[in-house]
């Protein structure tokens, strides 16, 4: 369990040879009852661990897509709790890590203690919180720290290098590397200008750095993992699996850990 659990299973997906893959779901959107299938069902498509989001009334850093999943999650009546309850009755079915992706404030309320110590008990291996500033993190630390639960950092392309540097040292599991694809035009710039990003956090980076958001096909998922370790996908799936397009994500997942020569 925990962050041992990560490492393990990222490093043995990487020595077989395949891209890793990280699907985002909200927890809750289309009610918590489906929750442990799709879990399920995204297991058996390969992917490398899961990361699931917990809604939020603020959700400061989400796109539209991820917005309207929460809302509906929220609407549902799904909350942290809720969440951490669901996950407790099936901890020993799973075999691919669940990763929370929390804003700070329901942890606060939670209590720090009591949530990593719910984490444990419900079979998460880790967690990424995404307004919680470098800066800010010592209150959680000590307490994920000390019950093993990886606590993934995130890093943007914006930040000077020594700051890259930082945060991939600092980060536990894998690093989440924020690489805004670009959508029309300037499209072989930008996309020289995210390989460069990637390689930077590579080079400092003592876990595997996966590339997230924009994300949404296999040719993506090859592009930017033949700089990386791998994608992380959140609208697109979001998106697939409320349309109830399970075949879809599946054929999104298993093109996208194949490794291909790519050119770039
Ligand atoms: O939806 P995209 O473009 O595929 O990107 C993943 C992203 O949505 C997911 O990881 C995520 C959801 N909420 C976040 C908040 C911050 C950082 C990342 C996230």
């Amino acid at each position: 369990m925990g962050k041992n659990r990560i490492d393990s299973i990222f490093k043995s997906k990487l020595a077989a040879d395949e891209n890793l893959f990280v699907p985002y779901i909200m927890a809750g959107d289309g009610g918590l009852d489906k929750l442990k299938d799709r879990i399920h069902f995204l297991t058996d498509s390969g992917v490398s661990a899961i990361e699931l989001g917990i809604p939020f009334s603020d959700p400061v850093a989400d796109g539209p897509t991820i917005q309207a999943a929460g809302q509906r999650a929220l609407k549902a009546g799904t909350t942290l709790k809720g969440v951490l309850e669901v996950l407790a009755t099936f901890k020993e079915e799973r075999s691919v890590p669940i990763i929370l992706m929390t804003y700070v404030n329901p942890i606060f309320i939670y209590g720090i203690e009591e949530f990593t110590d719910a984490c444990v008990t419900s079979g998460v291996d880790g967690v990424i919180i995404p307004d919680l500033p470098m800066e800010e993190e010592d209150l959680v630390r000590d307490a994920l720290q000390k019950r093993e639960i990886a606590f993934i950092r995130l890093a943007a392309m914006t930040s000077p290098e020594e700051r890259m540097k930082e945060i991939a040292s600092r980060s536990e599991g894998f690093l989440y590397a924020v690489s805004v694809m670009g959508t029309t035009g300037a499209r072989k710039a930008h996309s020289e200008e995210v390989k460069s990003y990637l390689e930077t956090l590579k080079k400092h980076s003592p876990v595997p750095v996966l590339a997230g958001f924009g994300v949404s096909s296999v040719e993506q998922a090859h592009e930017l993992s033949a700089s990386c370790d791998g994608v992380i996908v959140g609208s697109k799936i979001v998106d697939l699996l409320h349309e109830s397009k399970d075949d879809e994500v599946r054929t999104l997942i298993e093109g996208s850990v194949k490794k291909e020569n790519v050119r770039l």
